[in-house]
């Protein structure tokens, strides 16, 4: 190639020619660098003809300066990237940034030095210093993670360095991982295990695109069973890539991988080390990485012979992501096993609608596992109706569900109580003059934090000390916590049971991956008797002697506009329901509720599973709602209001006029101000034959906005806030 078409990640600019120097070899998906300007620029190597670019003379075009040693891109993983741009209305270069690591992975191998402590404890101290010897205990990476680490000026450790109490450590950034062995534990299956694990093997035998929906109830060993398709790519040399939907959940998923195959797998997250993340990106971009296990972040990495893709928990919502790229990484993923002609199994308990109805259609074959595993059965599932029933004054626990956690504790047993909500109260108020605490950059009411002594906003990290007096009257010791959070029912659980040991599992308590394994083990140990947590308890948690779980509102998920609201509350329940009487011992479900008649809610009691998809399915027929219609949201914003309402009217003014396509707005959002910015959404419902992105595209891209205004558009979106 003399002159080659570059994806520049430049967002103003996107594709480039430039002239390929004599003795330079490049091929399409090639990793180069160019020059732009006075600058560089990454770029990699594109099909000319797949990208339109302004036709600039021979003449014109200025040199590559260099090819990065990493294989190109290959070509399944080009068509990926530009299928996602296309159908989430991304530029090509903001998805292709995904698939690489960082620039230093790019570079090549070598050693990179990070530093640890010495050992050494000198009699003085400064505070910063004493603190940074607390907080680095057996930690080791580089001067810039250990200051974040310890919350200290990376100028003090430089002088911690200096005085010998960190040390260098020379890292081998290429060093090999150990290698997973199929054979090292293999389960003895049961019959219908046995024929689903055979299902897939065959599956990745062929090396040819299949979806499946591994559809099982909680307990019965999906897990198991996907494994042994693993094991199978293991034995013929492919890679693969389990997805699971929070990094929380990765710490119990490495200890079994662990258990079956002998070695923990590569794992790829966003808090990652850097020189770890260097590793990784090599590892896998070599096929040195076998089995690579991540958020969905892990999607678009240049695997080398890729043979199976399993999404774990593929109900779960944070495989959507909702800044950046606005893609779902459980769609994506079925998309990706199209392009590389590969296996992919969506692994749930609780199915989305979508991918029950597309079973139904037959585009996914349905592979069910009927029964707990081990005789175990599904857990009896009882309505607590707080109308009825309601707690004591001031409680949130009703009486019922307080007498049967005793029952446990006297029993031995552990039970879980479960409400989706961080913090000790939703909302603080003066009880003299009725001031609320809110959020100066978000449209939303301050959290109070306990333990941290601190009113928070869960949407941009703002946080104030609780204070003494109310800031608008000056009335001391006025301010009420209104509603509970996991911390005011673990104090309720501290009242009523004071023998009981607890643990707190929220994203607060639960943040790294060594207090997420200290949890488990201590679970498993017998040393919890109450388990107090929001979603991160839900699922994925195998505790024999957990026999009670109490969900503490079922109401609050159905609270909203979400137009999936009921179907997350029905996955939620069902999930953390799953938890109970997985061992020998049968579990009991307590759902405390003042709306025992809502559809979903009565489902759940009735172990009523088909009943609910068939009731949610018929609504959504009727909304014309995924899967039978189709929603994009336009989200305008900027931090000047009026600059914002303005683009949005501008947008709303100029919306196509399309029989298959319906224009809801601009409206304020239900989160009108987020993050210091002013807010609006168009919401679009199309029917299926609608050619939705093109007609985004054809109505967005000749419009103009002010710099301060962004629009983002969400194709399929799951936030509706
Ligand atoms: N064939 C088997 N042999 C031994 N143990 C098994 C077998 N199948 C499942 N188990 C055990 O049963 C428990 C439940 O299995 P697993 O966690 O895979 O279920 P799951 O279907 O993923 O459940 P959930 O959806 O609730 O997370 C685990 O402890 C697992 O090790
Ligand atoms: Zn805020």
């Amino acid at each position: 190639m003399k002159r080659v078409r570059l994806l520049v990640f430049n967002a103003a600019l996107g594709v480039l020619d430039y002239h390929v120097p004599d003795g330079v070899d490049v091929e399409y998906g090639s990793v180069v660098i160019a020059p732009l300007g006075p600058r560089q620029v990454l770029g990699i190597v594109w099909e000319a003809e797949r990208l339109s670019a302004q036709d600039v003379p021979e003449s014109k075009l200025r040199p590559l300066l260099e090819v990065l040693p990493v294989p190109p891109l290959p070509q399944q993983l080009r068509r990926l990237i530009e299928w996602t741009a296309d159908y989430y209305c991304a530029s090509l270069s903001s998805v292709a940034r995904m698939a690489l690591g960082s620039m230093a992975a790019l570079r090549g191998g070598g050693t990179t030095t990070e530093y640890r402590l010495t050992g050494v404890e000198p009699a003085r101290l400064t505070p910063q210093r004493a603190a940074a010897l607390d907080a680095l205990q057996g930690e080791q990476a580089s001067i810039r993670e250990l200051a974040e680490l310890a919350s200290v000026s990376e100028g003090v450790l430089r002088g911690m360095a200096g005085a010998g109490l960190l040390e260098p450590v020379a890292v081998d950034l290429d060093r090999p991982y150990p290698r997973a062995r199929p054979e090292f534990a293999v389960p003895h299956l049961s019959e219908t295990q046995k024929a689903a694990a055979d299902t897939f093997i065959a599956s990745v035998r062929e090396h040819q695109f299949a979806p499946f929906l591994l559809d099982g109830v909680t307990g019965s060993g999906k897990t198991e069973c996907y494994f042994e398709a693993v094991a199978e790519a293991l034995r013929l040399g492919r890679q693969v890539l389990v997805l699971l939907p929070e990094i929380a959940l990765t710490e119990n998923f490495l200890r079994r991988f662990e258990q079956r195959f002998g070695v923990p797998p590569v794992l790829w997250h966003s808090s990652l080390k850097s020189s770890e993340r260097r590793r990784a990106w090599r590892a896998i971009v070599s096929g040195d990485a076998q089995v690579v296990v991540g958020a969905r972040s892990a999607l678009f990495l240049p695997y080398a012979s890729l043979g199976l893709i399993v999404v774990d928990e593929a109900h779960e919502v944070s495989f959507k992501q909702d800044d950046g790229v606005r893609y779902n990484a459980r769609d994506v993923a079925v998309i990706r096993a199209k392009f590389e002609k590969i296996p992919v199994v969506l692994a749930s308990a609780t199915p989305a609608l979508e991918s029950m109805q597309l079973a139904e259609a037959g585009v996914y074959r349905k592979i069910e596992l009927p029964d707990r595993f081990g005789g175990a059965m599904l857990p009896d599932i009882r309505i607590v109706d707080l109308r009825h029933e309601p707690p004591e004054r001031g409680h949130w626990i009703a009486p019922r569900l307080v007498e049967e956690m005793k029952e446990r504790l006297a029993r031995g047993e552990q039970s879980l109580l479960f409400l989706n909500r961080r913090g000790y109260a939703p909302l603080t108020l003066c009880r003299h003059c009725g001031y609320r605490f809110q959020c100066p950059n978000c449209t939303a009411w301050l959290v109070e934090h306990r333990f941290s002594q601190r009113l928070a906003c869960h949407h941009c990290g703002h946080e104030v000390p609780v204070p003494d007096a109310c800031p608008e009257c000056g009335t001391a010791d006025c301010l009420v916590a209104c509603g509970p959070g996991v911390e005011r029912i673990a104090d309720e659980v501290a009242e009523i049971l004071p023998e009981a040991r607890t643990a707190l599992v929220t994203s607060d308590t639960m943040n790294t991956p060594e207090a997420i394994g200290e949890f488990v083990a201590k679970a498993e140990g017998g040393a919890i008797d109450v388990i107090i947590g929001t979603q991160l308890v839900t699922k994925g948690y195998h505790f024999p002697e957990l026999t009670l779980v109490g969900v503490i509102d079922a109401d609050l998920g159905l609270e909203g506009g979400d137009l999936r609201a009921a179907e997350r509350t029905y996955q939620q329940i069902a999930q953390v329901a799953g938890r109970a009487g997985r061992g020998e011992k049968p579990g009991e479900v307590l759902i405390q509720t003042r709306h025992p008649e809502a559809a979903v809610i009565a489902a759940l009691a009735n172990g009523d599973r088909d009943a609910f998809y068939a009731a949610e399915t018929e609504s959504r027929r009727d909304a014309g709602a995924p899967p039978f219609g189709r929603w994009a949201a336009i989200i305008v914003s900027s931090e000047d209001q009026a600059e914002a309402l303005a683009a949005a009217r501008a947008i709303g003014g100029t919306a196509p006029n399309l029989p298959d396509m319906l224009v809801l707005g601009p409206a304020p959002a239900p989160l009108s101000l987020l993050r210091g910015r002013h807010r609006f959404r168009l919401l679009i419902n199309a029917r299926r034959s609608a050619e939705l992105q093109k007609a985004l595209r054809d109505w967005l891209e000749p419009l103009q906005f002010p710099k301060g205004v962004r629009v983002n558009i969400d194709v399929d979106p799951y936030s509706f806030v």
